[in-house]
């Protein structure tokens, strides 16, 4: 990007790569200098909790308000009936009002932890976009608002095209889904003068939808901004493993695990994943990224120490690494234990216990593997091993390398490559 902003929030945003597009840079960095704009980026409650994709957003939220702007948190309670199809192949499951109530309830949880609410010019709020898309009637919705819809444009988005060219269906009920976050944008620019819409890039359409409505509408300039959709080293959108999704929420991840997750981080992603995903002053990280070898374990625990400290506090960020500590040896999750790494096609053809430990060095066969076994000298993740034929696949490998130990003192990692 050629454009150098002058804003701390774009000026913070450009060097820790968070901005994948906006509808207007110039624009939107000339109306941050005058100050205080609120912005907003929209959930929908799809789920009980949010997940670690979501917090490329939250985390552009939490400068948002460093940098003196007021954060808007939507929830989506009107649109969750509805369902956006950006970015999913097919139509979500319809929620009951009660789950979608549920749903709420968690993801509200999580934004205190990262931004700060109250009735202050820069303190955060939580709308809920049900309070005026309940009430809209749809023959007079229709006549005011879809009027300035094209279905020739609303054929050319992502959201709907995608869906079309793949000969997928997409319900009438979702082809609307556009129209109506296009409407929040304008009601908040209406109601709360929101003049800014963050969002993952797959929510452009939406976001640029609303930008044109609130001008047409409200004759007033808003603006756009998103953020690239994270993928992680290994090619897997960023917020899920094999087995699930990484959960903000504590009572559906401990934070030992979030804390893992974090420290298990493949190497090419530690620069990004400190630039998104802490605070740290940008020299320190680069200075982190170069290390290499087992010193970049020391980033990755950094990483962990600081989005777990972010999410759950301090103290149980400290617990966390204890707790890796202890359970890896000496030296804190493993960093001075031998590792061996399997390549996908081995772990999804499975391991047995007995090649899991020769291949790791810690017995010399596999007969003397299976001696060790039979002895009740033989351990995974601290748990004995009875079974040399027990096989090891793909779910056993998802939250990070197991840890093998030959009696008490020699221990290694088994991990994937
Ligand atoms: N991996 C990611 N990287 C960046 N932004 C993301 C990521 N995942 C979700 N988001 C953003 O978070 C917001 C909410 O997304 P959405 O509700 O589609 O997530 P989701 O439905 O939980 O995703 P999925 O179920 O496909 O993992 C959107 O602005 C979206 O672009
Ligand atoms: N469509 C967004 C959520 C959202 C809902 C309402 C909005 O006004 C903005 C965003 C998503 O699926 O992630």
């Amino acid at each position: 990007m050629t454009f150098s902003p002058r804003s701390d929030f774009l000026h913070t945003l450009t060097s820790r790569g968070f901005i994948q597009d906006c509808t207007d840079l110039q624009g939107l960095d000339d109306a941050l200098r005058a100050g205080g704009v609120p912005g907003y980026v929209g959930y929908d409650c799809t789920g009980a909790s949010l997940h670690v994709g979501h917090l490329v957003n939250i985390m552009m939220l939490r400068w948002f308000q460093k940098t003196g702007n007021k954060p808007v948190t939507l929830m989506g309670g009107g649109t969750t009936r509805i369902g956006d199809p950006s970015g999913k192949d097919e139509a979500r499951q319809l929620l009951t009002n009660e789950q979608i109530g549920a749903n709420m309830e968690g993801i509200k949880k999580v934004f205190s932890a990262y931004l700060t609410y109250g009735g202050g010019p820069t303190d955060a709020i939580m709308p809920n976009n049900a309070d005026w898309l309940d009430a809209l009637n749809y023959v007079d919705f229709l006549r005011d608002f879809g009027r300035h819809f094209t279905i020739n444009r609303m054929l050319t988005f992502d959201s709907v095209r995608l869906r079309l060219d793949r000969e997928q269906p997409l319900t009438f009920l979702e082809f609307n889904y556009m129209l109506l976050q296009a409407y929040d944008f304008m009601e908040m620019n209406r109601r709360m003068g929101v003049r800014l819409q963050m969002g993952g890039s797959d929510q452009w359409g939406n976001i640029v939808n609303g930008v044109d409505l609130t001008r047409r509408v409200n004759g007033a300039e808003v603006f756009g901004l998103t953020s690239p959709l994270l993928t992680k080293a290994d090619g897997t959108k960023m917020g899920k493993t094999a087995g699930g999704a990484v959960w903000l929420n504590e009572e559906m991840l401990p934070a030992y695990d979030f804390w893992q997750f974090w420290r298990n981080t493949a190497d090419a992603d530690v620069g990004r994943f400190l630039k998104l995903f802490t605070e740290l002053p940008l020299d320190e990280i680069a200075r982190l990224e170069a290390l290499e070898g087992a010193e970049l374990n020391e980033a990755k625990e950094i990483l962990a120490n600081e989005t777990t400290a972010l999410s759950r506090g301090r103290e149980a960020a400290k617990r966390a690494a204890a707790t890796a500590a202890e359970t890896f040896g000496a030296g804190g999750a493993g960093a001075d234990l031998p590792r061996v790494d399997f390549n996908a096609a081995e772990i999804a053809a499975g391991l047995s216990a007995a090649q899991l430990f020769v291949r790791a060095g810690l017995a010399a066969s596999g007969k003397e593997a299976k001696r060790l076994i039979a002895e009740g000298g033989a351990r995974v993740n601290d748990a004995p091993v009875t079974d040399p034929g027990r096989l090891f696949g793909a779910g056993d490998f998802e939250t990070g390398p197991l840890k093998l130990s030959a009696g008490k003192k020699r221990h290694a990692l088994a991990g994937r490559a």
